[in-house]
């Protein structure tokens, strides 16, 4: 049965005068990959910080298991963060730390286990993701694509029911962004967490994407699975998927 994870009911959000989220609602559905995709600066990763908790709504509600995340007690909302991770744009390693000690962090930050669990499970990402001789190293002596694989194996480290990506293969060359996309795949297929992807590589995340949300405007222009919106007709999805240039920008 397909569960819905997280919902985003009427989510409305100005930034000043600037409204960025006017009127989102969407549904996460538990154990699968959904995209979120649109034109740049049309709020998809103000829509990941609303998920995180980094931002709040104006407007709207976001519930995690059909539960408002903004009427959650104080351990409730500690239980619900522990649940999920994310693995940002740049990686966000830490310099000054090793692979190893990048990977451990959100189980020393977030969790009670003994230096021995820690090690335990920081071992096995490491051997999953193929770094089992990088631990030693610092992420200046690795290379970008291995750096993406630490970035991974740390968000994964805490066994999280939902991983957020925000544009995970900005910046990587065709062989490894392909690499990236066959490591979402295939860890959420393994490992089973809900993987929602924020993402401009069309149509590459259609192919590892189960479903699609395209923002626009502030609002969902489309919602449906990767074989519909290749059929969509809806000029400004159709348009945008194809990387049309509207005409006037051409004289
Ligand atoms: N903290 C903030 N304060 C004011 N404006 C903000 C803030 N965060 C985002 N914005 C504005 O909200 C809009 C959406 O930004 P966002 O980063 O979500 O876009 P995006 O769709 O993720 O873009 P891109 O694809 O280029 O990463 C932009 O106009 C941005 O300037």
């Amino acid at each position: 049965m397909e569960t819905p994870l997280i919902q985003l009911d009427n989510v409305h959000k100005y930034f000043g005068r600037n409204p960025v989220l006017c009127g989102i609602s969407l549904t996460i559905t538990e154990g699968r990959t959904t995209a979120i995709i649109g034109k740049s600066g049309e709020g998809k990763s103000v829509l990941l910080k609303h998920i995180i908790g980094l931002l709040e709504p104006d407007r709207g509600e976001i519930l995690y298991r059909g539960q408002p995340i903004l009427k959650m007690n104080r351990k409730e909302t500690r239980d619900f963060r522990s649940r999920m991770s994310y693995m940002f744009q740049g990686c966000a390693l830490f310099d000054s730390m090793t692979v190893f000690e990048n990977i451990a962090l959100p189980l020393q930050e977030g969790t009670r286990l003994s230096t021995a669990a820690i090690s335990k499970k920081v071992h096995t990402r490491l051997e999953q993701l193929d770094l089992g001789n990088v631990g030693k190293l610092y992420p200046s002596q690795i290379s970008g694509g291995m750096m993406k694989r630490v970035a991974m194996a740390r968000a994964l480290v805490t066994d999280p029911e939902l991983v957020l990506f925000d544009e995970p293969t900005t910046g990587l060359d065709p062989i490894r962004k392909n690499a990236v996309h066959a490591m979402i795949s295939h860890y959420q297929k393994t490992l089973g967490f809900t993987a929602l992807v924020v993402s401009h590589e069309i149509p590459d995340i259609f192919h590892i994407a189960q479903e699609i949300v395209m923002i626009d405007g502030g609002k969902v222009v489309f919602s449906g699975s990767s074989q519909t919106i290749e059929a969509c007709s809806t000029p400004v999805v159709s348009q945008f998927i194809r990387g049309e240039v509207h005409s006037t920008f051409i004289d």
